[in-house]
């Protein structure tokens, strides 16, 4: 059985992610209350495989996990993207005149700003998670909160929905990344069906470095699907670029890595997985 460590309880979009992407496998969860612990279980037990929310389509990125990520030593071997619809819920005693409070993860709330500005009267807190928030609302009886989560989780820790579908845009999706020890890498995905891979690398402040590079991966034929610029901590006005590149063929590919790694400084590559 395969143990997938998670931000977040029973019901958060991290559970439902993790049983999407291993759908007709065996998996347990291991939950965890911080993206932190995570990956530290990673490190002290390399059989396990942690799942982490990288982006959302509303929210933008989760600019920590690109940290984490880096900093581990842990490998990507897989994407997941799951499309979020959140519900307001609270307890069955409680209606839209009593609730004052509303909790839930601040990715979640950031998906909800508009309606939760269309909602001045709630008080809107961060929590740890989603369905973290229904399950202390209903296990510490919290008249007057709400929660903020998937439908599922409402309904798993016995919530009223007072309404559904509260996100800003029905095109509300997020990506998570599927990591590993970089030892159990091969055994979790087919290393010759890879198509993508994530690369970090920073860059000497010369006319053109980053163009230099990104002409590199044109010529090769590598697509880039996503760049993010993180600053270096402690180096001002310096930073980490965290590039992320599809592509037909892997020679091509690794000739592209060998071309661009002499422009570039500490270029890592923190996963080669196939796109989903
Ligand atoms: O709180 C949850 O349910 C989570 O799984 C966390 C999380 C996140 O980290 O972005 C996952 C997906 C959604 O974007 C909202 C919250």
């Amino acid at each position: 059985m395969k143990r997938i460590a998670i931000q977040g309880r029973v019901g958060s979009f991290h559970d439902i992610a993790a049983h999407e992407y291993f759908e007709g496998e065996q998996i347990q969860l291991i939950c965890c209350d911080t993206f932190e612990q995570v990956f530290e279980n990673i490190k002290r037990d390399p059989t396990v495989i942690g799942l982490v929310a990288i982006e959302n389509t509303i929210a933008g990125s989760l600019l920590h996990n690109y940290e984490l990520l880096r900093d581990s030593g842990a490998t990507i071997v897989g994407e997941h993207r799951l499309h979020i619809t959140h519900s307001i819920c609270c307890l069955p005693e409680d209606d839209w005149t009593t609730v004052a409070e509303v909790h839930s993860h601040p990715v979640a709330l950031m998906q909800c700003r508009q309606w939760l500005s269309n909602h001045p009267d709630l008080k809107a807190v961060e929590a740890d998670d989603t369905a973290g928030s229904a399950e202390y609302i209903k296990n510490h009886n919290c008249l007057g909160w709400a929660a903020i989560c998937h439908a599922h989780a409402a309904q798993l820790y016995g919530l009223k929905i007072l309404e559904d579908h509260i996100e800003d845009n029905k095109h509300n999706f997020t990506r998570f990344l599927v990591i590993c020890a970089p030892q159990k890498a091969d055994f979790l995905r087919p290393v010759n069906a890879v198509n993508k891979a994530s690369l970090v690398f920073s860059l000497p402040h010369s006319e053109g470095s980053l163009s230099k590079v990104l002409t590199i991966l044109s010529f090769y034929d590598i697509n880039l699907t996503k760049i993010q610029s993180l600053p270096i901590i402690g180096k001002e006005w310096e930073y980490l670029f965290y590039v992320d590149v599809t592509y037909d063929d892997l020679v091509r590919y690794r000739q592209a890595v060998d071309a661009i790694t002499p422009l570039t400084r500490n270029i890592k590559i923190i996963g080669e997985y196939i796109e989903k």
